[in-house]
């Protein structure tokens, strides 16, 4: 190791650490977050909700007040007034019914639109946090693509079951407001005996919710891998090698043990919930049955109406059952929260490269792009994969990485784009560290086409223009683009043209009338990978990272001549193993266990008879029996 660190990364985060249990203040702002965002997306229908939860909350307090009222009027002899006296509280009861007919219907829309609304924000809002995260080590970290999927599924349901819980917990207070009111004053003490029955239950509820939110998060690993393994069995792009290794098997083994590991963990679970539930379910059954019986003796010592009776038959079980919902709504509310909180986790965590301090503009590139002392592993605990790399790459000069398979080359060039920061040493553009520039401005001035370009099932237009989205409106310059990289003739003769969907998953693009999408050769794709970098014709880096690996020898040397006229005059990074190809570049490093081991041009290098030497004439010496025209396309 040499060199002070000139700018020590940050550590890398990692939200995705097995969460203990989230205290008081993180559901207090997973809380305040739920609500919010259930409120900025239908704030009529959160208001309409709560209206018809506290109707429906009262009606059925009123309903067995009148027909306690109405039992004492017939029962109390009192001839000729009866029907009178009963008319109004009939008329009520009838009116009171109507509204608890309809309340669940309206209820169960107004929940349904509230449900859609919230998880429509919620999802936008959850990926455009994830936007932010402009470098690639997050995704890369098992825990947090853990938390990142608790936080899809909490995002979409927690907020509306949040305002679900706290709709079902006012509609119990009220219900239990009536009921123990009512209780109390047929008798105090029952009232208290039955009140005090309900902190077990939500003792219950709580700790039930808080093992269910455990049981969440230690299933979510297989959850993913097992999702994983179906996708696999059910992708094309797997099934030549699954089909012709015959590893479907293989692979749905493993699908089906991860299912099995999770579905352990959730017998554990439901297990639990039953021991627990069915106690509290007996001993609530129990003290509603000696209810019944004290009431029964109470009413034939006549220390009681025939309408005591029906109030207290009614009164005890729905005090019960509303201490029951209650528990019950809080302990959903609270597994909501604890769900959620993963979801606040991730749209509160901020860039995941250190954003500049002092941001300074990438400007045009003047002079030279500087790789300083570079040094860089993935994970403190993994090896060095850069170790001290040095190097200058003047403006308007093309570099060339040279070096066997894992000797660093790609790496370099993701630091390049600062996919991530150095872990030592630093990047100058133009003298301005790459770190005191915004990611996406640094971006902005980089064009590359990577080892392995996307494949998007997307249009064949819209698979050009994703590196330069102003051209979905501009079809000549995808078309000049793909021209460049010698695609133009290929996605013409397409059954849509540039209109056609790229993928056999989907359905095909608007207008090519063909019904199914077509797929790429390898090659072709390779050329696509090309076509987006050359529609970023103002970018002063163009990075080609293998650029031709996939193509036919004629193709190759058509390309790489293209590539030539491209790169001139331009600063240019190019990574080939075809060492035919590098050999004009101004400069070739060839890279080692991490270091330059050797810098100049193909003459230089040439003649240093070191690694660039053996590898060139390893290479060439496998040409020289081949027909003239291939020799010509690889010197
Ligand atoms: N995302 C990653 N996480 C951990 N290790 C990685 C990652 N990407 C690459 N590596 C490791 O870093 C080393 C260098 O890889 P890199 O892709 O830079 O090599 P390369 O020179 O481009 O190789 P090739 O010629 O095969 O493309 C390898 O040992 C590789 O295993």
């Amino acid at each position: 190791m040499s060199g002070t660190p000139a700018g020590a990364a940050r550590t890398p985060d990692r939200p995705g650490r097995a969460p203990a249990t989230p205290g008081a203040r993180d559901l207090g702002r997973a809380l305040g977050l739920a609500l919010r965002l259930a409120f900025r997306s239908s704030p009529w229908v959160l208001a309409s909700h709560l209206a018809v939860t506290l109707v429906s909350a009262a009606a059925p307090v009123a309903a067995t007040w009148l027909v306690k009222d109405i039992l004492d009027t017939l029962t109390s002899g009192a001839s000729g007034t009866s029907t009178a006296g009963i008319a109004a509280p009939a008329a009520a009861l009838a009116a009171i019914s109507t509204v608890a007919a309809v309340a669940p219907q309206l209820t169960g829309y107004l929940r349904a639109r509230m449900m859609r609304a919230t998880s429509l924000r919620a999802h936008e809002d959850l990926h455009a946090a994830v936007d932010t995260f402009t470098g690639l080590r997050r995704f890369e970290h098992p825990e947090f693509l853990d938390q990142l999927r608790l936080a899809q599924q909490a995002g979409g349901l927690a907020p509306s079951q949040v305002v679900e819980g706290a709709a079902g917990l006012t509609r119990s207070a009220v219900l239990l407001a009536g009921f123990v009111g009512s209780l109390a004053v047929l008798d105090p003490f029952l009232a208290a005996v039955v009140s005090l029955s309900g902190i077990p239950v939500l003792w219950a509820e709580i700790t039930l919710s808080r093992r269910r939110a455990r049981t969440f998060w230690d299933i979510s690993p297989s959850e993913r891998r097992e999702i994983f393994y179906a996708t696999l069995l059910t992708s094309v792009e797997a099934a030549k090698e699954i089909r012709l290794y015959g590893a479907g098997g293989f692979l749905r083994g493993r699908m089906m043990s991860e299912r099995r590991a999770a579905d352990v963990l959730r017998e554990r679970m439901d297990r639990s919930e039953l021991r627990i539930q069915s106690a509290l379910q007996t001993a609530a059954a129990v003290l509603a049955g000696a209810g019944l019986l004290w009431a029964v003796g109470a009413a034939s010592r006549g220390a009681m109406t025939v309408g005591d009776v029906s109030m207290l038959l009614a009164a005890i079980p729905a005090v019960q059952s509303g201490i029951g919902g209650l528990a019950g709504e809080l302990g959903q509310a609270h597994h909501s929260l604890v769900m959620f909180d993963h979801y606040v986790t991730i749209v509160r965590l901020g860039p995941d490269l250190p954003a500049p301090h002092r941001p300074r503009p990438a400007g045009p590139l003047r002079e030279a792009i500087e790789i300083q002392d570079v040094w860089f592993r993935y994970e403190d605990e993994l090896p060095w994969v850069l170790r001290g790399v040095d190097l200058r790459i003047e403006r308007g000069t093309a570099l060339a990485l040279a070096g066997v398979n894992g000797s660093g080359k790609s790496t370099l060039v993701k630091l390049l784009c600062r996919f991530y920061d150095p872990t030592r040493g630093r990047i100058l553009w133009d003298g301005t560290d790459l770190r005191d520039i915004p990611a996406a401005e640094l971006r902005a001035r980089v064009a590359a086409t990577f080892q392995d370009p996307m494949r998007y099932d997307l249009t064949a237009r819209e698979n050009i223009a994703i590196s330069e989205l102003t051209a979905l409106e501009a079809p000549r310059r995808c078309e000049e683009a793909a021209r460049l990289a010698g695609m133009h003739e290929d996605l013409a003769r397409l059954p849509g043209g540039y209109a056609t969907m790229l993928s056999r998953t989907f359905r095909s693009g608007e207008g090519d009338g063909s019904g199914s999408g077509v797929q790429l050769s390898g090659g072709q794709w390779q050329r696509m990978g090309l076509a987006r970098s050359f529609l970023r014709t103002d970018a002063d880096l163009l990075i080609l990272d293998e650029p031709s690996s996939g193509l036919d020898p004629a193709a190759e040397y058509e390309i790489h001549a293209r590539l030539r006229e491209r790169r001139a005059g331009r600063t240019s990074v190019l990574i080939s193993h075809r060492l035919g190809a590098v050999k004009d570049a101004d400069v070739i490093a060839v890279l080692e266990d991490g270091q330059v081991r050797e810098l100049g041009d193909h003459r230089r290098l040439l003649a240093r008879g070191g690694t660039y030497h053996r590898l060139f004439t390893l290479q060439s010496s496998g040409y020289r029996d081949e027909p003239a025209e291939a020799e010509g396309a690889c010197s």
